[in-house]
């Protein structure tokens, strides 16, 4: 692996993706473990004004928080970790790892960056990881603005609206997205039921709750409190 350009790529796009990373029995066994958490019916988690303003719909799950852990061979992968050493190169610290289910028929997830860009030393890396594949047929794409990482924050606009310059993915079962925090990315609608995993990570020094507060395009939203911070228009 050239980890030089690894991070080279990374710092340039805001992103780098890697393709069929994990195996397709590790990847299998861990989704099955997600849906057995999530049942057939889950509630959101969310409140009702979270999800109609946001545009986004997704029940997080953070399997470390509660005790169970359980994602040890994504977690503790070596190689995984070197790559991450290579992005953040003064170091790092797990932030948490979180999983993500969004119902069939639901939205998405709105453009957003996990936190704001004030200060561009401060942010969290994203180390998605794809146990399913993502196709036409089960909607969920995720859309990325390469080099958005550098161009401050996320312009005012409608919460699902194309921008030019997007880039869409169906990401594969396996396939795991290293994604700058500061990067506008959002979710396409998903037709069926779907999750997704991310290992976050932040540079050493970085306050625990740097994704605390989330920029949409029409506001800015506080999870630990529940309440728009900001409306942005
Ligand atoms: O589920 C995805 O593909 C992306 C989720 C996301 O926006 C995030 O974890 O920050
Ligand atoms: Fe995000």
């Amino acid at each position: 692996m050239n980890f030089k350009k690894i991070h080279n790529t990374f710092w340039e796009q805001g992103y780098v993706i890697f393709e069929k990373f994990f195996d397709d029995a590790l990847m299998d066994n861990y989704n099955d473990k997600i849906l057995q958490h999530y049942g057939v019916n889950p509630d959101w988690e969310h409140t009702d004004e979270f999800i109609s303003k946001s545009a986004v719909e997704v029940i997080p799950w953070f399997p470390y928080r509660d005790g169970q852990g359980g994602f040890d061979g994504i977690d503790k992968d070596k190689i995984f970790n070197r790559i991450t050493d290579a992005l953040l190169k003064d170091g790092w610290n797990n932030l948490y790892c979180m999983m993500m289910f969004s119902k069939a028929g639901s939205k998405g997830q709105a453009w957003h960056q996990d936190c704001p860009p004030d200060n561009p030393l401060k942010y969290n890396l994203n180390r998605l990881v794809y146990t399913h594949d993502i196709t036409d047929e089960t909607g969920g794409d995720i859309v990325i603005m390469p080099k958005a990482h550098k161009a401050g924050i996320l312009p005012v606009g409608k919460p699902h609206e194309d921008i030019d310059g997007q880039l869409v993915f169906q990401p594969k079962k396996g396939t795991v997205v290293f994604l700058h925090g500061h990067c506008f990315h959002r979710v396409m609608p998903v037709k069926k039921d779907r999750i997704s995993t991310n290992f976050r990570a932040v540079p050493l020094g970085t306050p625990e709750d740097i994704t605390d507060v989330c920029v949409y395009r029409n506001m800015k939203y506080r999870f630990s409190t529940s309440e728009v911070i900001e409306e942005r228009s």
